[in-house]
């Protein structure tokens, strides 16, 4: 490809529905436990190399590391808190107890507030008590049958509820921007219905083999964006050697994590790639300027060879996040 003028995927922003400026492209931190220590190393490699948003959640384990290194990282006279966007997520053990997740998140992180907080999934766990779990409690509870422990009388709008209750408060700064994970379109038409606050995000696993084309026509519609997750394909990487992926990235003379990134970018959609290799962090912010032809192409793959790769027992309680995904 020709030398061309375009910023690099860490220097592009979005405007959210409440006026709040994010970076398009922000770390995953989802590392498994062998290597949860390392996300204070890709933390700070990441922001060298110019990231300024970073996805986390009270269920990760990670927002320890994050908190040590944004202490370092402040303390080294690189960034300022301000200069940072920070997103965490509720999960659903904590369903009814939004301020406690928030709260916990905070001290972890060692900071005053999160850019944005979002419901992790619309789903209602029992808690039960467990040493190894994320602060004592069990991430994914399970009855005796093995069967997942929901709450079966509580209702997930519950949640929702506690986070714009927290947003709308103007004495309490804790949070700038409250949205949704993993929600289709029939649960955000029941948030818009029934509350007050319209969620600035929702974020879902995106990527060519699953475009979801319904929640983009929606989402736009109601000024609504999209983060997409596990956009080469979560563990293993397996979209990375995929030989359309491959094929586009030797026509931009471009890495595949690079096609796959710009994807969204392109489409005016936010993208958290998870990495603890320093050099892949910092040679993997090229933008691809794809044409228009080349996104359609890439998206009919998700008609062709649908896939999704978070596909886990617990989850399949929510409509269309489970299988290859909602139909195309
Ligand atoms: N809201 C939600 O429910 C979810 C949110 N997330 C967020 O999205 C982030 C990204 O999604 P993930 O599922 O973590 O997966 P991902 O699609 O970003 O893939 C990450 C894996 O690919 C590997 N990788 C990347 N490039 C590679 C290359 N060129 N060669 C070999 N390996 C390579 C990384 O080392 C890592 O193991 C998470 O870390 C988390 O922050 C992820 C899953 C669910
Ligand atoms: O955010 C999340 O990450 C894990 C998968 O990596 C999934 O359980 C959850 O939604």
């Amino acid at each position: 490809m020709a030398e061309m003028l375009h910023p690099k995927l860490t220097e592009i922003s979005f405007l959210l529905n409440n006026g709040v400026r994010m970076p398009a492209i922000g770390l995953g931190t989802a590392n498994p436990p062998e290597k949860l220590a390392e996300t204070k190393q890709a933390v700070k490699a990441a922001v060298k190399a110019g990231y300024r948003h970073i996805d986390t959640a009270w269920a990760y384990g990670s927002e320890p590391f994050i908190g040590e290194a944004i202490k370092e990282l402040i303390e080294e006279g690189v960034i300022k808190r301000e200069d940072l966007f920070i997103t965490s997520k509720v999960w659903p053990v904590l369903w009814d107890d939004v301020d406690r997740s928030l709260n916990e998140s905070l001290k972890s992180l060692g900071v005053e507030y999160v850019d944005l907080l979002l419901q992790h999934w619309p789903i209602c766990y029992n808690k039960r008590n467990d040493p190894h779990g994320i602060n004592g409690l069990a991430r994914n509870p399970v009855r005796e049958d093995g069967s997942p422990d929901y709450n079966e009388s509580a209702d997930w709008i519950e949640t929702y509820r506690q986070l714009e209750k927290i947003y709308s408060d103007p004495k309490d700064r804790r949070v700038r921007a409250i949205g949704v994970s993993n929600f289709p379109v029939e649960y955000l038409e029941r948030v818009l219905k029934e509350c007050n606050v319209k969620p600035a995000m929702n974020q879902v696993e995106m990527h060519p083999r699953l475009p979801q084309f319904e929640l983009n026509k929606f989402c736009r519609e109601k000024n609504i964006k999209l983060t997409a997750y596990s956009p080469v394909g979560s563990h293993g990487a397996p979209l990375v050697d995929y030989p359309p992926i491959k094929e586009m990235a030797e026509k931009y003379n471009i890495s595949p994590n690079d096609i796959l990134t710009s994807y969204h970018v392109r489409q005016g959609s936010f993208v958290v790639p998870r990495s603890v290799n320093s050099v892949r962090i910092a040679s993997n912010i090229e933008f691809a300027p794809l044409s228009k032809e080349d996104i359609d192409k890439l998206s009919d793959l998700g008609r062709t060879d649908p896939k999704r790769y978070i596909n886990e027992e617990w989850n399949k309680v929510v409509p269309g996040f489970t299988g290859t995904g909602p139909p195309v």
